[in-house]
């Protein structure tokens, strides 16, 4: 059986609703072979993240040289890359001609910090202009348009400036934290422009929903899917996680990754699904 393959570069977290444990997630649901590179290893749980540990440049190189040596993935994601020698170091990966996906990291739901000024002005200078996708939300997009973002026009301005001043092929502002329904905006190079809404849900289980999503467009692509339809799959499969989620934790807890797969093509609702699963 051949499988497609995809790999995320990204900060870990052990509690497994974000960044490398949310990537591998997304990817083993959508049926790619994960792979991963940690940059970071990042204490942190559904309340906050504790403490953060860099892994060295050495220990990074190897682990992209092991991967790209040996198993060529079809798809790259990066998420928190917190120096900007990694992502020197990353550069030269994630410019081979193969989709990449950027989230563009920057503070986590639960407020923490997780990457230095030098390198957000080094993702903009260096690793943006490479990208397939971006995938910023509100506070994110406001950095790199350099703009505050409150309506849908200031929206269109960010997205335009990025394109146009950063240059990756594909911007989309997430939602997740403007208005009142999750509306995500997709606009392109050549200038297309196009939107997904889904009801905003009324949880506070939202840990690790950027990169969730980030992962699933990169999967979708690494099977050779349009940019367009990855990111409708995208937008479907985080709907229904959130939707779904297991409130875990006394925190912001992490979404359900097994809901899309089991409810994308029926009615049955999860409770259902479980009973009968306790039943077999
Ligand atoms: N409460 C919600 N209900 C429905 N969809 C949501 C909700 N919150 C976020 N989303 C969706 O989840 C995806 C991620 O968006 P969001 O703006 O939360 O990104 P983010 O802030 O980078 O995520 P993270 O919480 O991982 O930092 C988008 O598709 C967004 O529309
Ligand atoms: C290693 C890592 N990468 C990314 C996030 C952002 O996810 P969220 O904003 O949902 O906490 C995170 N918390 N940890």
């Amino acid at each position: 059986m051949k499988l497609h393959t995809a790999l995320t570069i990204a900060g870990t977290d052990p509690s497994g609703g974000a960044g490398i444990m949310a990537d591998l997630k997304s990817f083993q649901s959508r049926n790619v072979y994960g792979m991963a590179v940690v940059t970071s290893v990042v204490a942190q749980n559904t309340t906050g993240v504790h403490h953060v540990e860099h892994l060295s440049l050495e220990s990074i190189e190897k682990q992209l040289h092991d991967v790209y040596s040996d198993i060529m993935p079809q798809a790259v994601k990066t998420g928190m890359i917190a120096l900007p020698e990694m992502m020197d170091l990353i550069y030269p990966y994630v410019s081979k001609p193969i989709p990449y996906v950027m989230d563009p990291v920057m503070i986590a739901t639960s407020g923490d910090r997780l990457v230095s000024d030098e390198a957000v002005h080094f993702l903009k200078s260096k690793l943006i202009p490479i990208a397939t996708v971006i995938t910023p939300n509100r506070n994110e997009a406001e950095v790199l348009a350099d703009m505050s973002i409150t309506c849908e026009s200031d929206i269109t301005t960010a997205a335009n400036r990025i394109l146009q001043d950063l240059g990756p092929q594909v911007v989309i502002i997430k939602g997740g934290h403007i208005g009142e329904n999750a509306t995500d905006y997709a606009f392109t190079k050549d200038g297309n422009v196009r939107t997904w809404t889904s009801p905003k849900y009324d949880t506070v289980h939202t840990h690790g929903t950027g990169c969730t999503f980030s992962a699933v467009i990169t999967a979708e692509l690494a099977k050779g899917r349009d940019v367009m339809d990855a990111i409708g799959i995208a937008k479907d499969y985080i709907a229904l996680a959130i939707k779904y989620n297991p409130a875990l934790g006394n925190g912001c807890g992490p979404v359900n990754h097994m809901a899309y797969g089991l409810l994308s093509n029926g009615p049955e609702t999860m409770d259902e699904l479980l009973k009968n699963d306790e039943r077999r």
